[in-house]
């Protein structure tokens, strides 16, 4: 029987070391291609580690995961549907504010997430001190600091996606409350999006994507195989609209 193999995203803003990263796991054991039916490059690589396989994909890096480009849908879509054993969202240290706006966005769609402080040498350099285990107790995911291009923390981080796939790490992913009024929409709302989408999608992020007017979300679930959750997603788009 062939033993399965694993699959980690790698989610960032542009230029935050994810293709170094990328090309430290992989090495040569990589290709570029396209995706199906979008003109957004993205590249695949795959390395073993005790033992195990793992496939990891290089997302575009974007600024937020909502829809306003090609490169927001593919990441988006990458975490969502082909749902990643782990994600790994690489962010800048020296940016650190900045950068965790979109680490709260992967928060709400996944609970397998390890943050990736990269480009840690220059944050010591510019005197930037990070309490790492502070962080990941705000943020209820593993933070591992790196730094990539000298491929420093890279076994710790393979450490952790280890014991990640094998359901050794339990998350608390951190929930960003919103003001009251999208509060209590979310709350209308979240009853009739789990009957739709039941454990399959993340609830209170489709709610809130619903409620954000998102229709390039909702064209993608329409495309979903499963004609249940196609008719519900026009029934829940509806709802929002009126709640
Ligand atoms: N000092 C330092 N530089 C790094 C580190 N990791 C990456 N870099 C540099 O940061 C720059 C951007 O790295 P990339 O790997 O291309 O970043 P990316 O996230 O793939 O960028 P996009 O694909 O544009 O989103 C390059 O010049 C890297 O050499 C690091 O840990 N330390
Ligand atoms: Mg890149």
């Amino acid at each position: 029987m062939n033993k399965r193999e694993y699959t980690i995203a790698l989610a960032g803003n542009p230029n935050t070391g994810k293709s170094t990263l990328f090309n430290v796991l992989t090495g040569l054991r990589q290709h570029t291609g396209n995706w199906p039916g979008k003109t957004v490059i993205h590249a695949e690589g795959f390395f073993t580690y005790k033992n195990e396989e793992y496939r990891i994909i290089d997302l575009p890096g974007t600024y937020s995961l909502y829809s306003n480009s090609a490169d927001e849908e593919v990441a988006r879509d990458f975490i969502i549907f082909s749902k990643p054993d782990v994600t790994l969202v690489v962010l800048d240290a020296t940016a650190l504010e900045r950068n965790l706006n979109l680490a709260l966005q992967v928060l709400e769609m996944t609970d397998r997430v390890i943050i990736c402080l990269n480009l840690m040498d220059e944050a010591k350099k510019k005197g930037i001190v990070i309490d790492i285990a502070n962080l990941s107790k705000k943020l209820g995911v593993p933070v591992v600091p790196l730094a990539a291009r000298n491929k420093e923390g890279i076994e710790e981080l393979l450490e952790t996606v280890a014991r990640m796939v094998h359901g050794e790490i339990n998350t608390t992913p951190l929930v960003v409350a919103y003001s009251r009024a999208i509060e209590e929409k979310i709350a209308k709302l979240l009853p009739l999006v789990k009957e739709v989408v039941g454990e399959e999608y993340p609830a209170r992020w489709v709610a809130l994507r619903l409620l954000d007017g998102d229709t390039s979300l909702l064209h993608a679930l329409q495309h979903h195989p499963h004609h249940f959750l196609k008719e519900g997603a026009t029934y829940a788009c509806h709802c929002a609209k009126s709640v």
